[in-house]
């Protein structure tokens, strides 16, 4: 573990990232055992720190005419197997070891997908939420000026994450277009009418869905007739909601900071069309779904308390805790599937595992997303534009390869069930080897 101490001693206060490192180097421990040339090629030392991090000043004005300042960062973490590629935060509570986890979490995602990506991770301490889209229009832009300088279709792709949709895609990409007097896929997440994919937006929750599916399978059970609590209704949220109704499931609860909904008859129909827009439009509370609809509100609470079969964290890093974890266990549920990145703590990981519950690590289960932005700049590179079906038809195929690898490197390694050993091994394997064949860069 000399490597871990060596990022902890380096950054002491960037404790998410210090949580992802540990969790990947202590999955990595037998595979360094039988390549003693990893450890000769200081390949820990190397894949722990970033290739480049950029951090600058985003001054916008608000409505008022006050100036605001923000700060805006990009994490080009690994370059080794494609461009940087992943999405960018706008939310408060952003700060560079917040980056630097997202960004080293999607090196190995982006590696299980089988496309070529490297991983990267972006964002600002900006909150959308209660600005107006004038003031989102001029952040972005201001933010754009000073990032464009460092991506490209080639370098560097972003897309979106927790408060990036559509909108703030659009506007991030006018002015990229603006300052670099061209047209190409250098974003993805783009609305359709000027470059993005069909199925982007649904991607990530419906690739949760397909994984899920896929693992419920190896103990002969589906989603069919499964009760499930989710946590957060934004972008992920709603669309693994849809794809759990289309496979037979029921999702009975969503949540934010202030508390969660208790909808027993399930969130489907225009319950869930209502739900599409609650945050990704309109920003508003979960309770606002508790009032429309007149079912339960229970504040300050987390919806994990709710008996169910499968348990799906959607929001944010570290939502689900051990406490969570013993009460999911003592309810009987039988799959937790991570669609945030990192939701559930390293202390509610080992409860699932020492209790045989199936446990989907996020950087396999959520890594649907980012394929298929890995599709869009395909598409883009090639001038054309692909079916929904055969959009959906490969992403399908996309998370059956992620989950087979993920429980077919577990079981070479000893730790069958263990999908979290699974995807870190065979992540880190193929960024690995990449960055050897590249010699010392
Ligand atoms: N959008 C994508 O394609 C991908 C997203 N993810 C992850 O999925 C999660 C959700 O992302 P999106 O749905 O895209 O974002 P979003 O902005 O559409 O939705 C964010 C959700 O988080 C909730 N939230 C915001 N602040 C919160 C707080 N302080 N406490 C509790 N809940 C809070 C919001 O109410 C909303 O339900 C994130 O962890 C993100 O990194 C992972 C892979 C891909
Ligand atoms: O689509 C992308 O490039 C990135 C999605 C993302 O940010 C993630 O997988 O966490």
């Amino acid at each position: 573990m000399d490597s871990l101490q060596f990022v902890i001693d380096r950054d002491p206060h960037e404790h998410e990232f210090h949580q992802a490192v540990r969790e990947v180097l202590e999955s990595v421990r037998p595979v360094l055992e039988r390549n003693p040339q990893y450890r000769r090629e200081a390949i820990l030392e190397r894949i722990v720190e970033p290739e480049r991090v950029i951090m600058f000043r985003v001054p916008w004005v608000d409505d008022e005419g006050q100036i605001r300042v923000n700060r805006g960062f990009r994490v080009q973490m690994n370059s080794a197997i494609g461009p940087y590629k992943g999405g960018l935060r706008f939310h408060p509570s952003v700060r560079l070891g917040i980056l630097k986890f997202l960004a080293f979490e999607q090196v190995f995602k982006n590696a299980l997908t089988s496309l070529p990506m490297g991983g990267g991770k972006g964002g600002a301490d900006f909150d959308p939420k209660g600005k107006s889209d004038h003031e989102v229009m001029r952040f972005c832009q201001s933010f754009m000026i000073e990032l464009a300088r460092h991506i490209g279709p080639d370098t560097d792709v972003p897309a979106g994450d927790i408060g990036v949709g559509p909108r703030e895609i659009g506007y991030l990409y006018g002015m990229y277009k603006r300052l670099a007097n061209e047209f190409t896929g250098v974003l993805t997440g783009k609305s359709l009418n000027w470059g993005g994919s069909l199925i982007r937006p649904e991607a990530t929750g419906y690739g949760a869905a397909y994984f899920l599916a896929e693992m419920l399978a190896t103990r002969n059970e589906s989603i069919a007739g499964k009760t499930v609590t989710i946590s957060g209704y934004g972008n992920v949220g709603t669309y693994v909601t849809e794809k759990i109704n289309e496979l037979g499931g029921k999702v009975v609860t969503i949540a934010d900071e202030f508390g969660y909904v208790h909808d027993p008859d399930g969130i489907q129909g225009e319950k869930l069309k209502y739900l599409s827009t609650l945050w990704t439009i309109y920003r508003k509370s979960a309770k606002d779904y508790a009032d429309t609809f007149k079912c339960e509100w229970v504040p300050h609470r987390r919806p994990w308390e709710v008996p169910c079969d499968i348990a799906v964290p959607t929001a944010m890093e570290n939502e689900l805790d051990g406490d969570h974890a013993a009460l999911l266990v003592k309810n009987g549920c039988k799959a937790v599937v991570e669609v945030a990145n990192m939701p559930c703590t390293p202390e509610a990981v080992r409860l699932f595992q020492e209790n045989k519950v199936l446990f989907a690590p996020g950087k396999a289960a959520n890594a649907g997303g980012v394929s298929v932005s890995g599709l869009e700049m395909a598409q883009n590179s090639m001038r054309l534009s692909w079916s929904k079906d055969e959009v959906d038809r490969r992403l399908k195929v996309i998370m059956k390869n992620i989950h087979a690898m993920c429980k077919g490197t577990a079981e070479r390694y000893g730790a069958r069930g263990n999908y979290v050993v699974g995807a870190n091994i065979a992540g880190f394997v193929k960024v690995v080897d990449s960055m050897i064949d590249q010699g010392i860069v």
